[in-house]
């Protein structure tokens, strides 16, 4: 059992209790650099291309509502490094299955990449005619992120409340955690480029 295994049973536990939960060793430092020199391997290899909104035939670019570049992981051929993270998400499937029965059957995840200026405006992560999503999962691969890099993560964490949100360093390594149909979720504009892989449990 690595240390995330053992950690797991907490974090499903705030999870569970409060809607969302921050942990900052999913990726250890060295795999989350690997990861992010992977995803830049395959941006120059052209393996990317702008993120849309929307779903089906509603989908489009829209350059004022976010900037990312993304590239789904294929779980068929992991990469080396991204082998540690395919390892951590099916321990994290496993344990929200075992411990919250939320059903999940699949989960889909990308690789993004927000150029310096880009952002992603306030949204929810589920889709208005399709309620697959049910946890959204973000984690980090910028290291020696500062506070004027920019590119929080704003999260509305009270629903009810417009005003009480937290900002989250994109800091490598760690992952966050949040019920896709209730959290109103917004990327600050990052000054640096700004990588993570974001995926999103399914049932
Ligand atoms: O990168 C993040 O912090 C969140 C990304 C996001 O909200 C999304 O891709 O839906
Ligand atoms: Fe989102």
């Amino acid at each position: 059992m690595n240390d995330f295994e053992a950690q797991l049973p907490a974090l499903i536990d705030a999870l569970a209790h409060t809607g969302w939960v921050v942990y900052d060793d999913f990726l250890s430092q060295d795999q989350a650099t690997a990861l992010r020199v992977e995803g830049q391997r395959r941006q120059q290899q052209g393996e990317f291309h702008r993120a849309a909104v929307g779903r089906a035939d509603a989908r489009s670019q829209r350059d004022e509502i976010r900037g990312d570049d993304v590239r789904w992981l294929d779980p068929q051929q992991p990469s080396d490094p991204e082998h540690a993270y395919w390892q951590r998400i099916n321990a994290l499937q496993g344990g929200l299955n075992r411990e919250l029965f939320l059903g999940i059957r699949e989960g889909e995840f990308h690789y993004a990449h927000y150029p310096v200026g880009s952002f992603y405006k306030r949204h929810l992560d589920r889709f208005r005619d399709n309620d697959a999503r049910v946890v959204s999962v973000v984690c980090y691969l910028n290291s020696d992120w500062q506070t004027h890099d920019g590119g929080q993560l704003r999260l509305w964490h009270d629903p009810d409340q417009a005003d009480h949100y937290i900002d989250i360093a994109p800091q490598a390594g760690r992952l966050v955690l949040f019920l896709s149909e209730r959290y109103w979720h917004e990327v600050l504009p990052a000054q640096q480029p700004r990588w993570s892989i974001t995926g999103w449990m399914r049932r």
